[in-house]
């Protein structure tokens, strides 16, 4: 079995019959893992659309974790994992420290099997007044 290259659906090609996991993958079968679909489990996560920063605290947060997905699992899993999440921190620090944003309209967002909005994502940014 393999993966595939990255990119936020993982997916395994059999090429051959595989029983491993308890379940029968057929021959030439592709199994595509969506992590939102994990991501967005009321049974993990409570209230999964709220945006609630504090509902990470005291998870397992590791890569290759059976509840957080984000940069994959096993030996494929993100080699930038880490590199990416400082690099998101530090953008989150400046935005949230430097400037005011809103929402300048509703957009429609779809999230399974990947987060996208289909017709953009309309924000007001400006520089906070006492920068
Ligand atoms: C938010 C940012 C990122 C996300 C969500 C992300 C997510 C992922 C996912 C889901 C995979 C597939 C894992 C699997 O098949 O199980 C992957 C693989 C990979 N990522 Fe990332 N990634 C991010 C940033 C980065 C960065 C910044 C780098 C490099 C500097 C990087 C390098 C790689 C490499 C090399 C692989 C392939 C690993 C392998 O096949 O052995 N990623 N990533």
């Amino acid at each position: 079995m393999w993966k595939s290259k990255a990119s936020s659906i993982s997916t395994v090609n059999s090429p051959k019959e595989n029983k491993r996991t308890g379940y029968t993958i057929p021959a030439g079968w592709m199994v595509m893992v969506i992590s939102s679909v994990v991501h967005l489990d009321p049974e993990i996560y409570e209230n999964p659309f709220e945006f609630n920063p504090w509902r990470w605290e005291g998870k397992e947060l590791r890569s290759g974790s059976k509840t957080f997905m984000v940069f994959g699992g096993g030996i494929r899993q993100c080699a930038g994992s880490e590199y990416a999440r400082l690099q998101i921190s530090i953008f989150l620090h400046h935005l949230v420290t430097t400037y005011d944003f809103s929402l300048s309209k509703d957009s429609e967002v779809v999230r399974v099997p990947s987060p996208f909005f289909p017709n953009g994502f309309f924000m007001n940014i400006s520089k906070c007044s006492n920068k």
